[in-house]
């Protein structure tokens, strides 16, 4: 089935059980508001159909029963009137009995549009790990810098001259970026407009990269409006600009982002849950928040969605809760809440919390404002704890992977294998083509090593132009393998330096911690010996055991 389907279908039955849940609830409601007339504990029995109908109000509103969370966020206020002021009670508490006896009714007539849940596209990468970029250029020579450079790094370009086929180009959904020359007296400028209404309503908009003549202000803002990423004014640096294109993919293709749903309506839960999920969104709920912090450090999630009304506990106690801990000091949480009014809203975010979602909410909404919190807190994580040039661990992180990594093959017994890859010559490429060619050189190797290992290996840049690659489930002979298809791939990749082409090999060490002996006391070091090896052997080549 295809995804959407998948996701219609998904919806539609949590919307029946939401409904069946209806069916029970609501008479249930009657029979409360009945007994208000009888019973001398007549405030506990109204803050109880006020939380109740402050939920419904959030619920059904969200599972597209309009009518009826509306009516109920009316009955909410009556409630809150008859708490505030006893003496007006009886003629409201009347109208509230009345009110509450026509919710079943109101869900009788009640037919919920299915909302139009579009699956979020992202630009992954073609079966040889490439990703497509389109380039509207109409300077030939620096569309063919362009896509010459770009190659360097893996990208495969296509140039479009002709600004009237952006649109239908784009729609044919290959692209995962495009670059566009907007400056003012070329055709790229023109597609500006047919460009932000094609973008708006995309969730991820798709990155796009702007060059021009122009740096004013106005033509920063047009390339904003168009979804830009990036702006570039003319002489373009290249080496720049890849490395900005490669970010705007990194948040949207590492590890999905991971959203914690701390809610304990179970339907609607669940309901956030294959929204996001259908987006490529890794999502846990939480029903019971007393398992919250226990969670929060199973999962580690991007961000948090946190309802605010929960029997025992509110999301704002939680919330502050989840801020005593400094390693989530950063991570984004977002209120959902049936909660209208602002200066409530206020108070609970100055107490914790980032953003205010209020139910019910539109699917394109929960997800644009997810998407938009995540992405921003895994940019501002990487941009601390990467290499600012590469966008690899540094030195200390990756250090520190080694470590973790070999205790975990010993408790698993799982093998593990640590590389160490330095590129030759590397300093003649700084002497002979300028210090910004060889950055360039050092970003390739670091792409293309991403590029061609697992998500799970990790990846560090352990010096100038030195790097490890720790490989866990991986034993010495199949990383060995795995090192020197990258290395053949390295060699073939031809880099330009003025009128000039020229190509750069690396070599390197591989340890291993790996059956029979499993015991790896110093990794690092006697990977470093076989990169040693590997060099007096004459370099360009991958030494997996020690030939002493
Ligand atoms: N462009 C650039 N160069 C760097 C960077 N970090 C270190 N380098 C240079 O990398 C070069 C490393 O040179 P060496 O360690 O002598 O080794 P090599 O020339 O690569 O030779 P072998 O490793 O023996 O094959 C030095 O010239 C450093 O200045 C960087 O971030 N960018």
């Amino acid at each position: 089935m295809p995804k959407t389907e998948q996701l219609k279908a998904q919806l539609a039955e949590l919307g029946q059980a939401f409904r069946k849940r209806l069916e029970q609830e609501l008479p249930e409601l009657v029979r409360q508001a009945e007994q208000l007339q009888n019973t001398e504990q007549v405030e506990p029995a109204l803050q109880q159909l006020q939380g109740q109908l402050h939920k419904l109000a959030g619920s059904a509103g969200t599972f597209g029963h309009t009518a009826l969370g509306e009516r109920a966020r009316e009955l909410e206020q009556l409630a809150k009137h008859c708490l505030a002021d006893p003496a007006a009670a009886d003629e409201a508490r009347k109208r509230l009995r009345e009110g509450l006896c026509q919710l079943p009714l109101l869900l009788n007539q009640s037919r919920p549009e299915p909302q139009d849940s579009q699956p979020l596209e992202s630009a992954l990468p073609d079966e040889q790990g490439q990703q497509h970029i389109l380039m509207l250029e109409h300077d030939p020579e620096l569309a063919r810098q362009t896509s010459q450079t770009l190659s360097n790094f893996g990208y495969q370009v296509t140039i479009l001259e002709q600004a009237d086929s952006l649109i239908t180009q784009l729609d044919s959904g290959q692209y995962a970026a495009l670059i566009i020359d907007i400056s003012p007296e070329v055709a790229g400028h023109q597609a500006l407009g047919a460009l932000q209404r094609w973008q708006a309503g995309r969730v991820p908009p798709l990155p796009v990269i702007a060059i021009s003549t122009d740096s004013a202000f106005a033509a920063r803002l047009e390339a904003v409006r168009a979804g830009a990423r990036g702006f570039f004014t003319k002489p373009v640096d290249l080496t720049v600009l890849e490395n900005r294109l490669r970010r705007s993919f990194e948040v949207q293709q590492d590890d999905p982002f991971r959203v914690l749903v701390v809610d304990d309506d179970q339907e609607l839960a669940e309901r956030f849950k294959a929204i996001l999920d259908n987006a490529g969104m890794r999502v846990e709920t939480v029903l019971d928040p007393a398992q919250l912090i226990k969670r929060m450090n199973a999962f580690q999630p991007d961000v948090v969605l946190m309802d605010i009304n929960m029997p025992h506990y509110s999301g704002i106690e939680l919330a502050q809760m989840i801020r005593l801990n400094d390693n989530w000091l950063r991570v984004p949480i977002i209120y959902l809440s049936a909660e209208t009014d602002t200066v409530a809203q206020m108070a609970a975010l100055l107490k914790a919390g980032d953003d205010f979602v209020s139910k019910p909410i539109s699917d394109a909404a929960l997800l644009t404002t997810v998407y938009a919190r995540a992405q921003r807190a895994r940019l501002v994580s990487q941009a601390l704890a990467r290499d600012s040039m590469t966008g690899l661990l540094k030195h200390a992180d990756i250090k520190e992977q080694v470590e973790l990594e070999v205790e975990r093959a010993l408790r698993t017994q799982q093998p593990v294998s640590i590389a160490m890859i330095d590129i030759d010559h590397f300093k003649s490429v700084n002497d002979n083509h300028g210090h910004a060619v060889g950055d360039t050189v050092i970003r390739a190797l670091a792409n293309l090593l991403r590029q061609r290992l697992r998500r799970i290996d990790r990846i560090g840049r352990y010096g100038g132009e030195e790097f490890v690659a720790v490989l866990p489930n991986c034993a010495a002979a199949d990383a060995k393998a795995i090192l020197d298809s990258i290395r053949e791939a390295f060699s073939a990749l031809q880099f330009s330096s003025g009128s000039k082409l020229f190509q750069c090999t690396f070599s390197a060490g591989i340890s291993a911690c790996e059956a029979p002996d499993w015991c790896l006391d110093e990794p690092l070091e006697l990977a470093d010996q076989h990169l040693y090896q590997a060099k007096q052997q004459g370099r360009n080549r991958v030494i997996g055991v020690s030939l002493s």
